[in-house]
């Protein structure tokens, strides 16, 4: 028998190769991933300072951006949501703010929070026990430092802000996944009557784009909440009717601003109709007083009396006093409360209306107009110095010429029963305005003393 052959050398010779054909593999591999994860880290640092200089975060955008050009941008959703959004800490602090403290208290979603209605609002509901979630652009209309002060008397009282805009869809549907909200007072919009001349796109984004996103995102939500918004005496326009009634024409808008709330009333109607949400609109009849809005003209009077500028004092076209029914802020705050507290819940779930809903407008007022005259009158007497007053026509900007509320139907159906007059209100708003400017107004003995003319 042949004697087999011997392979003993072959075959260490063969496992010899393995090894080194497996060494080299691995060592392939290893150059390989660290090839890929290097790369990897390079395409993430690109991306990361791409991300970086186009979409700045909207707290670091430039305040000399014009309001309307901050609110399109749709790309700042993400960049508010991969900022705030997302992180367990930041649902945390949403979670906190927005739960109720009594039984069966509402979770709201404040719109424009930190606003001048908004804060007030924010604090009234926190102080009942509800809880409170803001949203605010803190946009630069007027002055964001004063809402970055009310932004800080909210966060003593445990109301949290979000940072962010009406027109950030993914934000809002994103706040809706964290909390069931059962109401929302939507109060953020582009106010200002004259103001629409100069920037009237503003308006289009707020108070309708905005508006819009906003119902759409609630009429998705499960549940739906219920909804309490801010229109405004403006929708009045051109109407003659006095007192003004909400059964009364609102079909002569004198300004882009009158225009963009009573087109919300109308898209009102339609998410009402279609959806199923609970919808109610206040018509504000120029809110007054502490923490309010210095692009209004008691506030911007005030300031320019004690730096002794001249203000313009407008009257109409046929000479007549221009008047306004000014209305005090706890007024309006218990008119949106009430209005909250009666609001019945939205019908609809998925999107899909189950059943006819509750759709309401109220006037809240004051209801005693107030010639612009007598208005300087009461400040001129507060901060004891004489304004340098420049009467002139009013200028066509959209100002209608006298408003007047009629309340009867809030009273009916909320109670609403305004108590402040002007004087009263005034005097707290000048108390405020001195305190939180840091100003002494000087009394009438020392500017006699100074020999000032009364
Ligand atoms: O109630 C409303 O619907 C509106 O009230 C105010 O609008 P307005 O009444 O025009 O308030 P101001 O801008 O404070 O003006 C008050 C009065 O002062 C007059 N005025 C204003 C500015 C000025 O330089 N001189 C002057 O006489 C106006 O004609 C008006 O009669 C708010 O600015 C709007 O956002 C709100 O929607």
């Amino acid at each position: 028998m042949p004697t087999p052959p011997d392979t003993s050398k072959t075959l260490k010779l063969e496992r010899y190769n393995n090894y080194l054909r497996k060494f080299h593999s691995t060592k392939l591999i290893t150059a390989s991933s660290k090839l890929l994860f290097r790369a990897t880290l390079l395409i993430a640092l690109i991306l990361i300072l791409f991300f970086t200089i186009n979409y700045p975060p909207l707290s670091d955008a430039p305040h000399h951006v014009p309001p309307h050009h901050r609110l399109h941008h749709h790309s700042l959703l993400s960049t508010s949501l991969f900022s705030a959004g997302g992180s367990a800490a930041w649902e945390k602090q949403v979670r906190l703010s927005s739960t109720p403290r009594r039984t069966n208290g509402f979770s709201v979603l404040v719109t424009g929070a930190a606003g001048f209605v908004g804060s007030h609002c924010s604090l009234a509901l926190k102080k009942r026990g509800d809880g409170v979630l803001g949203l605010d652009n803190f946009n630069n209309y007027y002055d964001p430092s004063l809402k970055r002060a009310r932004q800080n008397l909210l966060s003593k009282h445990q109301v949290f802000i979000v940072e962010g805009d009406l027109n950030d869809g993914p934000l809002l549907t994103k706040l809706f996944d964290v909390v069931p909200f059962t109401h929302v007072l939507h109060l953020a919009a582009q106010a200002g009557v004259r103001y629409a001349m100069q920037n009237p796109q503003s308006y289009i984004s707020s108070n309708i784009a905005g508006f819009v996103n906003l119902l759409e995102v609630a009429k998705a939500a499960n549940p739906q909440p219920s909804i309490v918004w801010a229109s405004s005496s403006s929708v009045y326009g051109l109407n003659t009717e006095n007192p003004f009634s909400e059964r009364d024409r609102t079909d002569q808008p004198a300004s882009l601003y009158a225009a963009t709330k009573k087109a919300g009333e109308e898209i009102a109607h339609t998410y009402n109709h279609i959806y199923g949400l609970s919808l109610t609109g206040l018509r504000f009849f120029t809110v007054y007083g502490p923490w309010g809005r210095p692009d209004m003209a008691y506030f911007f009077f005030t300031k320019d009396i004690l730096q002794g500028k001249s203000i313009d004092i407008y009257k109409t076209h046929d000479q007549k006093e221009v008047a306004r029914d000014f209305t005090y802020i706890d007024d309006v705050v218990k008119g949106c409360l009430g209005a909250l507290n009666t609001a019945e819940k939205s019908t609809g779930s998925g999107g899909k209306k189950k059943g006819a809903a509750q759709l309401r407008v109220y006037n809240l007022g004051n209801t005693s107009p107030v010639p612009v005259g007598r208005l300087v009158s009461i400040l001129e007497g507060l901060l004891s110095k004489k304004a340098k007053k420049h009467v002139i026509t009013m200028p066509r900007n959209g100002d209608v010429p006298f408003t007047h509320a009629n309340v009867t139907l809030a009273f009916k159906d909320f109670g609403y029963k305004p108590t402040t007059d002007l004087s009263t209100g005034l005097r707290k708003f000048v108390k405020w305005y001195i305190s939180f400017y840091g100003i002494q107004s000087k009394t009438r003995k020392e500017s006699q003393a100074t020999g000032e003319s009364g």
